[in-house]
């Protein structure tokens, strides 16, 4: 809840003049039948039709002061609601994107997607229905209890009877009906998450020729959401007509007694007359009431989900010892360990170090699944090792680096080719937008995208979200070409050129490792005849270094890195 007091605390002026125009709509719509009780006592049954006007002249004015305060209050609720809306989607889109990764691999980007949107919506229609209605459904039922006890104490009896059984009736339904909507939800959910999944998978379900699967598969989510509805709606289905008969009775008890009390002299026709009305307003209050129940218990999940994310782990803060150091691009492993965080529990990297001297290459090279991509996620911070684990930038712990310093010295052309909607270009200086043409020239021949020069458009050819009108080759060169011009002293390619052909791989690779490239190379990859040309190699197998030095030294000393050749290469060339 703490998390939710800043936003309340921002808009709490609104909010109390909100409930102010609550309170003081409900003051005018309770005085309606009291001033009924005055037209007809007063000026009906008298004859006397100056008081009609005098009466009748206040009532209206009541229920115009009530419409102002009321559209008032629907104005203010509706702003600050979708403003409230709109700053917690905006806070949780930089908590996403501000995540500790550990954080963000515990929630999948569908389900981010759900709680960013309908969540925040479920929540922003809460408060717009707190402002509106969740002052004045408790304001009207206690203050027609009051006014109908002072209007005539005898008759409200019957009142207190209605107003004892239809709250026993709604705490019934709402008991029976909580659960049922907590099953709702999570029903909703699941089909939230179905689409998503879907709609991601297309090309995939037409590839297999799954659809009819998967349509099945759909309309089971989708009946099943069905039926929660129904399990849902069922108990106030019955209780809403129960409810209507309990006030339809006791508004005729209301009207037997009032009559014998008239024949007594007891009462009047118009307080009989306001009875009924102030019984009318209870039940509407008591309906209302369940209503905001109701979302409430729909928001109360909702609120969780939220929380979950706004209670996540941010990323790591800045040193305050290292904030401006220039690093020169010299990488070292001592002695590191790590475990996914919420993973199995086995190291996905085991007692690691090694050495790469400032613009030299290091190819890193394993089966799958062997830590290779690990290792560059520990590169960015992107997680910490375990305690007694250092990697260290330039002899310094990143630890004790500026957070901004680590992620700006290394540069990650990652295993999938990450393009967003907009032009080649724009993809290129994604990470350092005000590069210069010679640059954007240099990095596009580097990393062989001269393909884009004979686009349509060249470098201002529009490309799809995710690249959905390039090849998964073309992709991942515009993904190196991003990489080199972000120019940083660590350039880190995970198997960043596997949808190369030979030609291109060969000639990305040549410049990528040439004399003129300044940076520290580390090349992650599946392939000896990359990894071959590299200052060193790194053999990785479950986690565990079993290989360290030239590809002539490995091929002498490391089984597993000669075993890896000869599947790929030696088999060739024995065969020559
Ligand atoms: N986010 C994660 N949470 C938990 N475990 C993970 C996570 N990512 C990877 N792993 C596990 O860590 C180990 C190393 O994975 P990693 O992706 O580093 O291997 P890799 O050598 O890059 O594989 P590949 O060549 O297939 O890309 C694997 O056992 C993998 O299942």
């Amino acid at each position: 809840m703490k998390i939710y007091m800043r936003y309340f605390t921002k808009y709490k002026y609104w909010f109390f003049i909100a409930v102010s125009c609550v309170a003081l709509e409900a003051l005018c719509d309770l005085l309606g039948p009291t001033l009924m009780s005055h037209i007809i006592n007063d000026g009906i049954e008298l004859g006397m039709i100056q008081n009609v006007y005098l009466w009748g002249g206040r009532m209206i004015f009541a229920a115009a002061l009530g419409a102002v305060f009321a559209v008032s209050r629907n104005i203010i609720a509706s702003k600050v609601s979708q403003s409230f809306g709109a700053d917690l989607r905006y806070d949780l889109f930089s908590k996403i994107l501000n995540f500790r990764q550990g954080s963000a691999d515990k929630i999948d980007s569908g389900s981010l997607i759900i709680r960013m949107t309908n969540d925040v919506t479920q929540l922003t229609q809460f408060v717009n229905g707190t402002m509106r209605i969740f002052f004045k459904a408790p304001l009207t039922c206690i203050g027609s209890i009051i006014l109908a006890s002072i209007l005539n104490l005898r008759l409200s009896i019957i009142i207190y009877l209605v107003v004892i059984i239809v709250g026993l009736l709604l705490y019934l339904g709402m008991r029976l009906s909580y659960p049922r909507f907590g099953k709702l939800q999570a029903a909703m959910d699941r089909l939230n998450t179905v689409i998503e999944e879907y709609l991601m998978g297309v090309r995939l379900i037409k590839a297999f020729g799954t659809y009819s699967d998967e349509a099945s598969r759909f309309e089971d989510d989708n009946t099943n959401l069905m039926k929660k509805g129904v399990h849902a709606q069922i108990v106030i289905t019955f209780i809403s007509p129960i409810l209507t008969l309990v006030v339809g009775l006791g508004s005729a008890a209301a009207l037997l007694a009032g009559s014998r009390l008239f024949t007594l002299g007891l009462t009047q026709p118009g307080q009989i007359s306001a009875f009924i009305v102030y019984m009318a307003q209870i039940l509407s209050s008591l309906l209302m009431i369940t209503n905001i129940f109701n979302t409430f218990v729909k928001t109360k999940a909702s609120v969780s989900r939220i929380t979950e994310i706004l209670n996540c782990e941010d990323d790591f803060k800045n040193s305050e010892n290292n904030s401006d150091a220039v690093i020169s691009g010299m990488v070292e492993f001592n002695n590191v360990t790590f475990s996914y965080p919420g993973g199995s529990g086995v190291p996905a990297i085991k007692n690691l170090s090694f050495y790469v001297p400032a613009g030299k290459s290091l190819a890193v090279i394993g089966p799958t699944g062997s830590g290779k991509s690990t290792l560059a996620w520990l590169l960015l911070r992107l997680y910490d090792p375990d305690k007694n684990s250092s990697i260290m930038f330039d002899g310094k712990d990143i630890k004790k680096l500026d957070i901004e310093t680590v992620r700006k010295s290394v540069a990650l052309v990652p295993q999938k080719a990450m393009l967003f909607s907009g032009t080649v270009l724009d993809n290129i200086t994604w990470g350092n937008p005000k590069a210069e043409k010679a640059q954007v020239e240099a990095a596009i021949r580097t990393s062989g995208a001269d393909f884009i020069y004979e686009m349509e458009n060249g470098i201002d050819t529009y490309l799809g979200s995710g690249g959905v009108n390039i090849s998964g080759g073309q992709k991942q060169r515009i993904s190196i070409a991003r990489g080199l011009i972000k120019n940083s002293p660590i350039l880190v390619l995970d198997d960043a050129t596997s949808a190369l052909d030979t030609l291109t791989e060969t000639k990305v690779r040549d410049n990528l490792l040439s004399e003129d490239n300044k940076s520290t190379v580390i090349l992650i990859t599946q392939r000896c005849s990359t990894a071959m040309f590299a200052d060193n190699i790194l053999v990785l197998s479950d986690g565990e270094r079993v290989g360290f030095g030239t590809h002539d030294e490995l091929l002498e000393e490391c089984s597993i890195y000669r075993e890896i050749f000869d599947s790929q290469i030696g088999s060739i060339t024995e065969g020559v």
